[in-house]
C-alpha cells in the first residue's frame, strides 16, 4: 500500500467529508449573518429522525429542544457566540417520534481575517448513555445519603442526622429569637431487660420504643433520633418549656400504653423511660454542645431520682 503524505491527505476534500460523515458526532455549520444551517451531517437523521434538509435555521434547532432546556441553552449559546467564545451546552433534542435524546453541542466560533464572526461550526454528540449513568449515580448518591442519616435498627434518624438538624435548628432559632427544646430519653433498666429476655427481644423493644416516640410528635420540623444504645433524642423547634414538657409527658404515656413487660422493673414490672427536658433561645454566645450537656444532666437527674420520671432545666437557665 502506498502511504499518502500528510499534505496530500489534508488537501483532499473527499477525505474530510468521508471523515466528517462517518464519525458518531454530527458536524454542522451555521452562517452567522443569516442564522441558517450551511451544513449538517447525514448522521442527524438516524439519530433524531428529522431529515437533513429540515434543518434550515437556528429556529429549527431551538424548536427541537426540550422546552425546559430551551431558554437556558439558547440564551447561553447566543451570549457566548456574540462574545466570540467557543462553548458547549447539554440539552434534550426532540426526536421525530416525540422522544428526546441528550445532546452535547460543542461550538466553535469562526472569524474572518478582521476578527468578525463569520460562522459557528460544531459537533453534536449523543450523550444519552452518559446522562443515564449520571442520573443512576445521582439516585444512588441520594439513596446513600438517606441511608447514612438513618439508624439501621429502628429506621428513625440516627445521631448524625440529629447533629445536622441541631446545627441547622440552632441557627434558625438564634436568628429568629425562637425557643428550641430538646428531650433526652433513656430506657430504664434496659441491661436487665436484655439479660432477661435476650438481645433479640431487646432489639425488637428498641424498634417499638422508636416507633412509639415518633407517634408522639406533631410539629412539622420535630425530629426523633436514636442517640445511641437505648437512648433517644427529640428536637422540638419553636416549642416553649410547657409545650416541651407536654411532649415529654405524652412520650411517657405512650410508652406506658405499650405495656411492655419488664419483670425486673420496680415500676409496675413494665418498661419505662426517664426523660431530661430543656428549652432555650440560643444567644450569640451560647453553644449547642453546652445545651445538650445540660439536658443530659437532667436525664441523669431523672435516673438518680428513681427513673420513670421527667426532669427539666429551670426556665431561663
Ligand atoms: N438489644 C440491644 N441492646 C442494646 C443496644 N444498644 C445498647 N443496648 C444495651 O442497653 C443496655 C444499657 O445498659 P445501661 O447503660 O447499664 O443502662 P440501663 O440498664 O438501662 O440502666 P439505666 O439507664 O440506669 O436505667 C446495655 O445492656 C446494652 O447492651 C441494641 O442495639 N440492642
Amino acid at each position: 500500500m502506498r502511504m499518502v503524505s500528510a499534505k496530500e491527505f489534508s488537501d483532499d476534500p473527499q477525505v474530510y467529508q468521508a471523515l466528517l460523515e462517518s464519525t458518531r458526532a454530527i458536524p454542522w455549520k451555521i452562517d452567522w449573518a443569516s442564522m441558517k444551517f450551511a451544513y449538517i451531517g447525514p448522521q442527524i437523521e438516524p439519530l433524531l429522525g428529522w431529515s437533513r434538509d429540515s434543518w434550515r435555521s437556528v429556529e429549527d434547532w431551538a424548536q427541537r429542544m426540550h422546552p425546559e432546556d430551551r431558554e437556558r441553552v439558547v440564551n447561553f449559546c447566543v451570549t457566548q457566540s456574540q462574545a466570540g467564545a467557543d462553548h458547549e451546552a447539554d440539552y434534550r433534542a426532540l426526536t421525530r417520534d416525540n422522544g428526546y435524546v441528550w445532546i452535547r453541542d460543542v461550538v466553535h466560533v469562526v472569524r474572518d481575517e478582521h476578527g468578525v464572526v463569520e460562522a459557528l461550526i460544531g459537533f453534536m454528540f449523543d450523550i444519552s448513555e452518559r446522562k443515564k449513568t449520571e442520573e443512576r449515580l445521582l439516585t444512588l448518591q441520594s439513596e446513600l445519603e438517606a441511608l447514612s442519616f438513618k439508624d439501621g435498627l429502628t429506621n428513625i434518624a440516627n445521631r448524625r442526622r440529629f447533629n445536622a438538624s441541631l446545627d441547622q435548628e440552632w441557627e434558625t432559632a438564634r436568628s429568629q429569637a425562637q425557643p428550641l427544646s430538646l428531650l433526652m430519653i433513656d430506657i430504664d433498666y434496659f441491661k436487665q431487660f436484655n439479660d432477661l429476655y435476650g438481645h433479640l427481644r431487646g432489639d425488637q423493644c428498641l424498634v417499638e420504643v422508636a416507633h412509639t416516640l415518633s407517634l408522639a410528635l406533631d410539629g412539622p420540623r420535630d425530629l426523633v433520633a436514636r442517640f445511641g444504645g437505648e437512648e433517644f433524642v427529640i428536637l422540638l423547634p419553636g416549642a416553649d418549656p410547657d409545650q416541651a414538657f407536654k411532649v415529654a409527658e405524652r412520650c411517657q404515656r405512650r410508652i406506658h400504653k405499650l405495656a411492655t413487660i419488664h419483670a425486673l422493673s420496680p415500676h409496675g414490672q413494665q418498661l419505662t423511660v426517664s426523660i431530661g427536658v430543656g428549652t432555650l433561645v440560643p444567644g450569640a454566645h451560647s453553644q449547642s454542645a453546652q445545651f445538650t450537656d445540660a439536658v443530659d444532666k437532667q436525664l441523669y437527674a431523672a435516673k438518680k431520682n428513681g427513673r420513670n420520671r421527667i426532669e427539666r432545666l429551670p426556665v431561663g437557665s
